[in-house]
This record gives C-alpha cells, structure tokens and sequence, in this order.
C-alpha cells in the first residue's frame, strides 16, 4: 500500500536511479523521509485520526463480550477451536484483506497477527531502504492491544452493554491500526535522531544501555507541546453541539482523557519502539541478533514473497 504520509518512507516501483539527477532526487527524498521536523508533522496528523477514532467508538458502551475470547461465537470460524475474541477475529480477518494489497509490506505498517499473514495478489513494491533492517524485528503490537483494552477502552467508554458489537469492533479496529502507525513511527524518528549523534547513541548502543538511550531520546518540551496539542483538538473535535444551553460544555470524549492517554501510554510506548529499534541499530543483518522473530520474519517474508513473485 503506498505509504501517503507527510514524511512518507521514500518507496519506488522502478529500477534504481541510474542518472546522477535521479540519484540526487533519491537522496533528497532520503533526507526529507528522514527530517525530523517532517517525521513530526506526521504524527501531528496522526493525532487527528486517533482521536477521531476515540470519538467514534466513544458512542457506544464498553460491550466487553467483544473482548472475551469466545464470547461472541462466530460460525465456522470458532468451529475449528479458535481462542479469539470477536475483535480479534475482526482484526485477524481485515489483516488478511489488507495484507494481500501489501499493506504490511510498507515500512510503516505492522500487523497484529504477522505470523499469519497472506500472499500478496499485487506485485510488489520496492523501498528504498530508510530504516535498518532491525525494523522487521520490532512489533509492539501485543502490548498495543493490552494498553487499549487495560487501560484506554475503560477511559473512553461508558460501562454497560448497548448490543452495538460489530460497530464497536469496527471502531477498535480504526483506533488500533491509527495507534499501532503512530507509535510503530518511532522508528522513524529514532532512525533520524541517530543520524542526527551518530556519535552518541552508537556509544550507548554498543553497551546496550537502553536507560540513557531513552534519555538521550527523551524531548520533554515537544512532549509537553503534543500534550496541549492533543487537548486542544479533543476539546475542539468533540465538543457536543447538541447540548448545553445551560453554560456547561460537553465533550464525547473529555480532552483531559486524550491529555493522559498520550501523556502515560501513547508517548511512552513510542519511545519503547524508539529504544528496541535503536537497541538493534548496529545489527548487520535482517533479523538482527534477536530471536523473537515471528513478526520479523513475516514481515521480511511478506517482502521476499513479493520479491519474488
Ligand atoms: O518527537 C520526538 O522527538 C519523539 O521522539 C516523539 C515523542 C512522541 O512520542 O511524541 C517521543 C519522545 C520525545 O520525548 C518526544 C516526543
């Protein structure tokens, strides 16, 4: 799937650049992929989609039979003894779809189930290398999926059971994948921050200390400014219209929620993908040294298979 973010990873469907002009536009697309100030840009936009996305499922009760593996029965599917719950049959299932257009083959897109991912029906398209190739072995997403159902979900969601399971699904799904881009990001900007002190982190990294990598990384004004930034929107995006007349504002989702969500959780775990990929840096080779490879190597696999085919 292209990737159309501001700061889209520089991909190409044709050979590499043989002219010296052609190498000059690679390398300037290289060096906008990897400024800062745009890698930045996109994860402002991607706070609209995520609270666009809080704001919708907000609508709708907690309904935790989504949640519960089994659950919500679904023919021909719990059938062959399947342990998921209805979000993550859904989730499975659109991975599938999407998976076969190679939205998972794009440097900035990692799925949820990736050991079970598709052949591609697409050629494939080629990436211009932006990442080292230890991105293949970072996947959070399990921790992704703990935070919003532990921590986020009982936030946005009143308590109780309206029957709306399959919007509400379909609504986690939207707020999972647009979480899942803008923390996954932060390989983007730890690749960035990295050419920025070479130096610096390389030191760290060859003693493995992920204490001062994260401390090195660590920009408290700029989270302090998307802190504001994203109360700011909530207030703006879901501020209810349709009521008040008394003097009292009413929000879908309260700004100070999305204020806490990004301050404990989102942010936090962007700079846990920052430390793992700046960790793995220096590895030579796809795969790195790490053995927790499921994600890595369906990842690389959904690209070789599209290499190939
Ligand atoms: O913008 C950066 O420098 C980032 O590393 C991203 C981010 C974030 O998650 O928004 C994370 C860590 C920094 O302390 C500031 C912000």
């Amino acid at each position: 799937m292209p990737v159309v973010a501001t700061a889209a990873p520089v991909h190409s469907s044709s050979p590499p650049a043989a002219s010296d002009a052609a190498a000059a536009e690679a390398e300037a697309d290289l060096s906008s992929a990897l400024s800062l100030a745009n890698i930045r840009q996109t994860l402002i936009r991607l706070e609209d989609t995520i609270i666009f996305s809080l704001i919708e499922r907000a609508q709708f009760a907690r309904n935790e039979p989504v949640y519960e593996a089994g659950a919500i029965p679904v023919p021909g599917f719990h059938a062959t003894g399947s342990r998921y719950s209805l979000l993550e049959y859904l989730l499975r299932e659109i991975e599938q779809v999407h998976g076969r257009i190679r939205r998972y083959t794009s440097p900035d897109e990692y799925a949820f189930f990736p050991e079970d991912l598709p052949a591609l029906v697409l050629p494939p398209i080629t990436y211009e290398q932006v990442l080292a190739p230890c991105s293949t072995v970072v996947n959070i997403n399990t921790a992704i999926l703990d935070m919003y159902l532990q921590d986020l979900l009982p936030e946005i969601s009143v308590p109780g059971d309206d029957h709306n399971y399959g919007s509400s699904a379909m609504n986690d799904v939207t707020a999972l994948q647009a979480l899942s881009k803008r923390i996954h990001y932060g390989m983007f900007v730890a690749e960035a921050k990295f050419r920025k002190q070479t130096e610096q982190y390389s030191e760290l990294i060859r003693r493995q200390d992920s204490a001062a990598i994260l401390d090195l990384l660590t920009d408290r004004a700029v989270e302090l400014k998307v802190i504001e930034r994203v109360r700011l929107k909530a207030a703006t995006f879901g501020v209810d219209l349709s009521s008040g007349g008394d003097g009292c504002t009413s929000y879908r989702v309260q700004p100070e929620v999305v204020a806490q969500l990004y301050e404990k959780w989102i942010m936090p775990l962007t700079k846990e993908v920052e430390v793992q990929y700046l960790l793995r840096r220096l590895d030579a080779e796809s795969g790195g040294s790490s053995s927790d490879g499921a994600a890595a190597a369906s990842k690389a696999q959904q690209r070789q298979h599209s290499a190939a085919a």
